[in-house]
């Protein structure tokens, strides 16, 4: 029985193997179409994007190798600007130090000067004690005299030195020989026998070189004399002149003694008018060679920038002078030494013309423009268009510009660039020009030729300063 339905059971449970068989077959087939399908796909995705990729690098690649380029150059120029900033920076500093150096200097000599002055000082405060002991002590052998005592007989004594000519005081009390040449010069000395008011008495005496009392003195006796001549030619009645002149004498007598204060005055008043009269002697004699023309430029000092003006007046009168300059008359010649510049400014607008010439000589250098925005720049009518410190116009907004002015060539500024646009010239020694540094040279030399303006040249030729 068993066997009957193990039998019967046993076809069954194969044909159930095989269809089980064949199922996971199936399935794995499909499992495995499926991994292969999709391993397929991937690498063929990948693939396309690879090439993809690549493409686009490649195609980029120009793009990207213009750029980098450009930026290498970039780089190289801000290192160069940054280099020569470094020299500027260098350069300023050494100046900086050559200046302290020199301040240095200058209060050591300023110092050794005030020392010279409180020694000169201490010497002259010791001179004036020693004078006045002098005076004290001539005052006693002067009284002395007086009393009938001679001189000979006293400590000090006058001698006359026979090589010079003049008294010396010889001072026994000190044990040494001073002379004093000046303050017996015009004093009468007692002790001189060769003196003609040699047992006088000396009844006053000056101190010091003194040319102002003698001219005084002169002065003095001139005026009596003239006013004795005077009354002598007017006065008819003759004997009445004798009474005249001794009137004058009197009055000169007068005047001699009580001139101790004229020394004082011509002594305030002898430098001017010394000036004065050297004034006048300059206007007289050479005054047709020295007056101000066009062979006598007026050198002016701005900073370090030295500027040669000419006569106006001169320059706009003389047909010449128009036939070189088309402006009529000669430009301001500027002078930068190296590392010099010049301050942002505008050329006046009420003084000059519109066109404003400048010729380069002697050294390159870089000229910039700034333009600040509307309601910032100055009024045409301003006299100088000088930014000063505290200016509004010291602000960065502003439009900046630059042009290189090799030497020989001219510039010329008119319109918008001349009336709208700040002009300077940076203070260094070396200006960017693109890629290149350009050094300047030990200096430059530039003419401004500008035409000034018909009422300006009206005013000059009115006035004798033809000098703007
Ligand atoms: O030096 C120059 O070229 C310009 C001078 C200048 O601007 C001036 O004199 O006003
Ligand atoms: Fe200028």
């Amino acid at each position: 029985m068993t066997n009957m339905v193990y039998l019967i059971v046993k076809p069954f449970s194969l044909v159930q193997i095989f269809f089980l068989l064949g199922v996971r077959s199936v399935a794995l087939a499909t499992l495995v179409f499926w991994q292969l399908l999709k391993l397929i796909i991937n690498f063929h995705v990948d693939l396309c994007w690879h090439f993809l990729i690549l493409g686009i690098t490649f195609m980029t690649l120009p793009i990207r190798m213009l750029t980098a380029l450009k930026n290498e150059v970039k780089l190289e120029r801000l290192l160069n600007e940054m280099q020569i900033q470094l020299e500027n920076l260098v350069w300023e500093n050494k100046e900086l130090e050559e200046r302290l150096q020199i301040a240095m200097e200058d209060r050591k000599v300023i110092e050794m000067i005030l020392k010279e002055i409180e020694e000169e000082h201490e010497k002259a405060v010791t001179r004036i004690d020693l004078l006045e002991n002098e005076e004290l002590k001539e005052e006693n052998m002067r009284s002395n005299e007086v009393q009938g005592k001679t001189l000979w007989g006293s400590k000090s004594h006058y001698e006359k030195d026979v090589r010079s000519g003049e008294s010396i005081l010889i001072d026994t009390d000190y044990g040494s020989t001073s002379m004093h040449p000046s303050y017996n010069r015009r004093g009468l000395s007692l002790s001189d026998p060769e003196e003609p008011h040699e047992k006088g008495m000396i009844i006053w005496e000056a101190e010091d070189p003194c040319v102002p009392l003698v001219a005084a003195l002169f002065t003095v006796v001139g005026i009596s004399l003239g006013s004795v001549l005077e009354f002598f030619s007017a006065i008819r009645n003759r004997p009445a002149s004798d009474a005249v002149a001794l009137l004058s004498i009197n009055w000169f007598i007068l005047g001699t003694l009580s001139s101790r204060t004229l020394p004082v005055i011509a002594h305030m008043l002898a430098p001017s008018a010394i000036r004065i009269a050297v004034q006048l002697v300059g206007w007289l004699v050479v005054g047709s060679v020295a007056t101000p023309n066009s062979q006598h430029p007026t050198v002016v000092r701005v900073g370090r920038r030295a500027i040669k003006f000419h006569d106006h007046k001169n320059d706009i009168t003389t047909s010449s002078d128009r036939r070189h300059h088309p402006t009529g008359r000669r430009p301001p010649v500027n002078e930068y030494p190296c590392g010099v510049g010049l301050s942002p400014h505008i050329d006046t607008h009420s003084a000059f013309d519109e066109f404003i010439f400048s010729l380069s000589t002697a050294g390159p250098c870089i000229m910039e423009f700034r333009r600040y925005p509307e309601g910032t720049w100055c009024h045409p009518t301003a006299s100088v268009n000088e930014i000063h410190e505290d200016s509004p116009l010291l602000s960065s907004n502003f439009t900046r510009k630059a042009i290189f002015l090799p030497p020989r060539s001219m510039l010329l500024m008119s319109g918008e660039g001349r009336y709208a646009w700040h002009h300077y010239i940076r203070h260094r020694k070396v200006d960017p020009v693109g890629e290149k540094a350009i050094r300047r040279s030990s200096r430059r030399v530039s003419f401004t030729f500008r035409k000034l303006l018909l009422c300006i040249q009206e005013k000059l030729l009115q006035t004798d300063f033809g000098t703007i």
